[in-house]
């Protein structure tokens, strides 16, 4: 049995190219963006993979991403579902401020304990750890299931919400999964022992 789990941060989007903060705002995917969708189909297809069903958020770069990787691998008609628990963290009032100009304002370290903190918040938005809360049991309850029943599952979503995934897979705490970046359009290759542990990880070439 397979029990094959990928994680696909987005490609790079317009607001993460003009450096705003984005949360459940929707801009859409950047020429860069869409290149680095294509080459993570390349890298799974060369890694012998594939899928039976994937999920991705309520937003359209990470929708756009998976339509792309699953046209490039093959598999348009393959199950997908769209929730809103993938969604990225909520930047409450900093949503489209550029993140220059909000470190201009409110400090370096501010701006830094907001971004990249575990449990403080951003005015009016979302900590990791709020983040953590509604991802995790989306992911216990609807997509740990199916891997564990050995489907193949990938995942197109965005940097804190699959954050609060790979802190469980990688058994981090708050202090490390906070230093841990994911590369948009970089795929993590998981393979998942019968308790739900990991029992192999792959980093497919950035
Ligand atoms: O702006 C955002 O929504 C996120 C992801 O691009 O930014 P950060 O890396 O600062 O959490």
């Amino acid at each position: 049995m397979d029990r094959l789990l990928v994680l696909v941060r987005h490609g790079q989007s317009e607001w993460n190219l003009k450096n705003l903060f984005t949360g459940w705002r929707d801009p859409g995917l950047t020429e860069q963006g869409v290149a680095e969708a294509h080459r993570a189909a390349a890298q799974l297809k060369a890694a012998g993979l594939s899928f039976d069903v994937a999920f991705t958020s309520a937003l359209s770069r990470a929708q756009r991403t998976l339509d792309i990787i699953l046209d490039d691998m093959g598999l348009t008609g393959l199950p997908v579902i769209r929730d809103q628990a993938l969604n990225e963290r909520d930047y409450g009032d900093l949503t489209g401020l550029n993140k220059d100009d909000a470190r201009a304002k409110w400090g370096e370290e501010q701006v830094h304990l907001w971004r990249r903190s575990y449990d403080i918040a951003p005015p009016g938005g979302e900590s990791l750890k709020d983040t953590v809360a509604r991802t995790l049991p989306y992911y216990v309850s609807e997509i740990l299931p199916r891997v564990l029943r050995g489907e193949r599952v990938l995942v197109a979503a965005h940097g804190n919400s699959l954050r609060s995934i790979v802190m469980v897979l990688e058994r981090l705490g708050p202090d490390g999964i906070v230093k841990r970046e994911l590369a948009t359009g970089v795929p993590i290759v998981y393979r998942l022992a019968a308790d739900s542990t990991v029992a192999e990880r792959l980093d497919l070439a950035a």
